[in-house]
């Protein structure tokens, strides 16, 4: 199975470009920059990836992307990672980038989107794979700066396939983001949001209903209410579940707890990403091993999981086309 499910062309909807930062690499772009970091080895650093919930992993997270600061430094974070994805049969890859946690360390826009884009470019002429950009914001930090931000991005609204919304969940409702999501509707970009990972499930119904979200990230906490699965099932839209990392932030357990299973049974339409695999210990073939060991599905199980995801990405509809075609074939 495991070769098999290496071989499955698998795109990846959920990933935190900044959350793919390898300690290796970290300590390498400290160097370059003259940073001095709070640990003595990579090891240490590895230890230190202990988390409790979603806050104590985003401390870290913070902490650790302190040390990109040139457009090189982004460029080489995400051909790192494109690098590493590509070897275990990804085949399209959505990143997610979060500025306003490098404009607040002085870090520009167009720095951080010149090196992201041009990874970009060179991971498709290197490798063939194809990618999508999504400028997420800080659901913390006030509404404000959000829409500030969104402005900012202006003269790279071309280069953008989605804005997202992430980080700490917990009290900061989509609702608070209202306002930025309807000018990024008028600016004509496709919108998707992190709701029901830690917070409730009506922050997946305010996703839907006040940000017009066309995919939830995470979503797992939506069988809590039986009214928005069903509604989930219905309207087909995409949850992008990561399930190693709702093991280490203790979202469940144990991995035979997740509630996978259960929204599989529910006909939801279930996509599987690594969302910081730098942290979480893993990229998406280790996501699918993890569901293959805790669940034992059958390759038709993993195939719709994979199809699904080809289906609802953000990619043109003969590179659609090609990889469903590939993925019949496998
Ligand atoms: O798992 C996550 N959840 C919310 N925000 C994030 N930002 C990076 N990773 C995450
Ligand atoms: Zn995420």
């Amino acid at each position: 199975m495991k070769d098999w499910l290496k071989t499955l062309p698998k795109v990846e909807l959920h990933l935190h470009i900044e959350g793919s930062l390898e300690p290796e690499l970290m300590f390498a772009l400290a160097k370059r920059n003259d940073i001095t970091l709070p640990y003595a080895s990579v090891e240490e650093v590895r230890e230190a990836y202990d988390f409790d919930d979603l806050q104590s992993f985003l401390d870290l997270y913070y902490q650790g992307m302190a040390v990109l600061r040139t457009a090189d430094d982004f460029f080489d974070l995400a051909m790192d990672y494109f690098r590493r994805a590509q070897a275990e049969g990804v085949v399209h890859v959505e990143l997610s980038f979060d500025p306003q946690a490098h404009l607040a360390r002085g870090i520009e826009m167009d720095v951080q989107i010149e090196g992201l884009t041009r990874a970009m470019r060179q991971a498709e002429r290197e490798w063939g794979l194809s990618t999508a950009l999504i400028m997420s914001f800080l659901r913390d930090r006030p509404a404000e700066e959000a829409m500030s931000v969104l402005e900012r991005a202006g003269p790279y609204l071309e280069l953008l396939d989605a804005v997202g919304l992430d980080s700490a969940e917990r009290d900061n409702p989509p609702s608070k983001f209202a306002e930025v999501f309807a000018r990024a509707k008028l600016l004509g970009l496709p919108r998707v949001a992190h709701a029901g990972e830690e917070g409730p499930a009506e922050y997946i119904r305010q996703a839907l209903d006040v940000l017009d979200v066309c995919r939830i990230d995470h979503g797992v906490r939506c069988l809590e209410d039986p009214e928005l699965a069903a509604r989930l099932r219905d309207t087909q839209v995409p949850l992008t579940v990561c399930p190693l990392s709702n093991l280490r932030l203790k979202v469940v357990d144990d991995m035979r707890d997740h509630p996978l299973p259960g929204l599989l049974d529910a006909g939801l339409k279930l996509t599987i990403n690594s969302d910081d695999p730098a942290y979480f210990g893993g990229g998406v073939l280790d996501n699918y091993l993890a569901c293959h060991h805790a669940f034992d599905w059958n390759k038709d199980t993993f195939r719709g999981l994979a199809r699904n995801a080809i289906e609802v990405a953000f990619m043109d509809e003969g590179r659609r086309r090609m990889l469903l075609a590939d993925l019949d074939a496998a």
